[in-house]
């Protein structure tokens, strides 16, 4: 069940899941300025329709009685930070094991309407190669604990104008790099990194034209030495959205796996899904 759509996430992830094999739910839950209608998903020779319904609070009993009538379903979320803790209690209400792209949400509030006990993957960014980046410095951070220590943070990312939170990509990566820094380190708030939306920032940052508004994620983060005399630099660049919606695809297909063979109902992340060799 793809929810989001027609949006460019929801749309990259629901043809790459057409692409992997997957079938996709004929109904899925949409946003407030979308019109009702019909969306029909095309990828991989395969077209499947998707007809779209409101999330408002008073449409969503009808929406259970649907996806009842139609069976098991895996629900995958690229929506919008607003949605994240609406859509995770009715996943939770009707017992829907879910795939969570969208950021931004509250994720402790999240994490309590979960009770530690229910199917799905959460993680802010779905791309293989970034997952596995990410769980590189963990280790190291685990192995080096702040070997960065007195080292100054500093932390720009570029996205298209339209996106409405810092990237959750951002926020977890800085959360790992503070386990490198230590406490002589000056503190990195959140609202440290710097977010470059406007079209002269974003191509000054080195976005291509191409990708100003069809989606892109740059991101820098730099480490300086106290004396300014040794820095580190970490940079990915991704033009477009295909590893997100192809990790999605994969999640989905682990949660499957756990499911039919009875795992454990908790939250996994992507580093689970990596780890689990799943991320083709
Ligand atoms: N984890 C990952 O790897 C990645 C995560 N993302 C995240 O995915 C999310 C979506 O990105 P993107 O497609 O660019 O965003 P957009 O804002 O362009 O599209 C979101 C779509 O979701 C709709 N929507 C809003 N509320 C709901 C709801 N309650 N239920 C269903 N649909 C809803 C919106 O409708 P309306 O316009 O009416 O609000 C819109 O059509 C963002 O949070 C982004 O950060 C993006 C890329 C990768
Ligand atoms: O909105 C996006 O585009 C992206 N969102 C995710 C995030 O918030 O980190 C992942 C990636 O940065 C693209």
């Amino acid at each position: 069940m793809i929810n989001g759509l027609p949006g460019p996430m929801a749309t990259a992830a629901a043809e790459s899941c057409l692409r992997k094999g997957l079938d996709l739910c004929p109904v899925g839950l949409t946003g407030p300025t979308v019109a009702a209608g019909t969306v029909t998903v095309r990828a991989g020779g395969r077209e499947q329709a998707v007809a779209l319904r409101p999330a408002a609070e008073g449409a969503l009993p009808k929406v259970a009685r649907e996806l009842r009538e139609l069976g098991p379903v895996i629900c995958v979320d690229y929506t919008h930070p607003t949605a994240v803790l609406g859509n995770t209690a009715f996943y939770v209400e009707h017992g829907l094991p879910f795939v969570m792209g969208s950021t931004g949400g509250d994720r402790k509030a999240q994490d309590e309407l979960l009770g530690g006990g229910h199917m799905c993957v959460i993680a802010p960014n779905m791309g293989k190669q970034i997952v596995a980046l990410q769980l590189a410095l963990e280790k190291l951070a685990a192995d080096f604990p702040g070997c960065f220590d007195g080292y100054a943070l500093d932390v720009a990312e570029s996205h298209q104008a339209s996106k409405a939170d810092t990237s959750g990509t951002c926020l977890a990566v800085v959360d790992t790099l503070a386990k490198l820094q230590g406490p002589a380190s000056p503190p990195f708030p959140p609202s440290a990194i710097k977010l470059v939306r406007d079209r002269e920032s974003s191509l000054a940052f080195g976005v291509p034209e191409s990708s100003l508004s069809s989606g892109h994620a740059h991101h820098t983060y730099r480490l300086t030495s106290p004396d300014g005399s040794t820095r580190f630099e970490l940079q990915h660049d991704v033009d477009g959205r295909g590893i997100y919606a192809d990790g999605t695809a994969d999640a989905v297909r682990f949660l499957g796996r756990q499911i039919e063979r009875g795992g454990e109902s908790r939250t996994y992340t992507m580093i689970d899904v990596l780890e689990a060799g799943a991320l083709e």
